[in-house]
């Protein structure tokens, strides 16, 4: 079984996925993750992450078996990186060479897992078109940067709400308008509106979905 998350940064498609996989004994991927890999590798290459061969180059050259590796690297969660992430990410040779693991994960779940959790941008509609339960899950920016604002501080980084907001659009503005792959609702999506919900109200509402969607029987009342 598959369950497709996707979403705009902040939003909290990470955090419910990976309650949902822990809930449901599910794998979860977190397919940003693979973005920030090929923008790290780009600029620890000293090269640019808007050129479009060395991201290429850089997607390519990620094994599956090295990969698991690869995605734990903690220098993968800087905000630099997710810009360099969101740059890449509108290569269609880049997208193209992270298609292949990304749909193995979700057919053949790691671990022997009965299923999968996958979370991104595109998972719906274009990754696993056929998932059993698709959601859509945001907020508003303001409530989306506000989140990231305080996960920075508790980090230690010194960060301003203005810039975090001003980031949280530009990033929004490229993910949604690229022309491959840009994120957007599948038209089966349960669309799931975090901005005044907490993260247990928001597992909450995604469990009753899944369970009307699926028939899931062991973890639904
Ligand atoms: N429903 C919620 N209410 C308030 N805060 C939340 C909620 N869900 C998640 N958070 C917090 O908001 C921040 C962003 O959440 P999360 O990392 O899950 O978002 P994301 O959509 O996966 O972001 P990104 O795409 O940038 O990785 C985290 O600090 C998380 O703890
Ligand atoms: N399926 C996906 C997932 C991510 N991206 C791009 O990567 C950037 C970083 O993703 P996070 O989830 O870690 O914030 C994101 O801004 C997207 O540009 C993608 O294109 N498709």
């Amino acid at each position: 079984m598959v369950v497709a998350i996707d979403g705009p940064a902040a939003s909290g498609k990470g955090t419910l996925a990976r309650r949902l996989a822990d809930l449901l004994h599910f794998a979860h991927l977190d397919t940003g993750s693979l973005y920030r890999a090929v923008g790290l590798a780009v600029i620890r290459a000293g090269g640019d992450p808007g050129d479009a061969a060395a991201a290429t180059a850089a997607a390519r050259a990620l094994h599956p078996e090295t990969t698991p590796r690869v995605l734990a690297d903690p220098a993968l969660r800087g905000d630099e990186i997710a810009a360099a992430a969101s740059k890449v990410a509108v290569v269609p040779e880049v997208r193209a060479a992270l298609l292949a693991f990304q749909r193995g994960f979700a057919s053949n779940p790691p671990g022997g897992a009965r299923g999968a959790v996958l979370d991104g941008r595109d998972i719906g509609t274009i990754v696993c078109p056929d998932a059993d339960a698709k959601l859509f899950v945001t907020a508003s920016v303001e409530a989306r940067a506000e989140r990231r604002l305080k996960e920075l501080r508790d980090r230690g980084v010194a960060v301003i709400y203005a810039a975090v907001l001003e980031d949280m659009k530009e990033r929004d503005a490229r993910d949604s308008q690229r022309a491959v792959a840009p994120l957007k609702p599948a038209a089966d999506a349960f669309l799931l509106d975090t901005s005044s919900m907490d993260a247990d109200q928001a597992l909450d509402a995604a469990m009753t979905f899944i369970c009307s969607k699926t028939g899931l029987s062991d973890h639904c009342a």
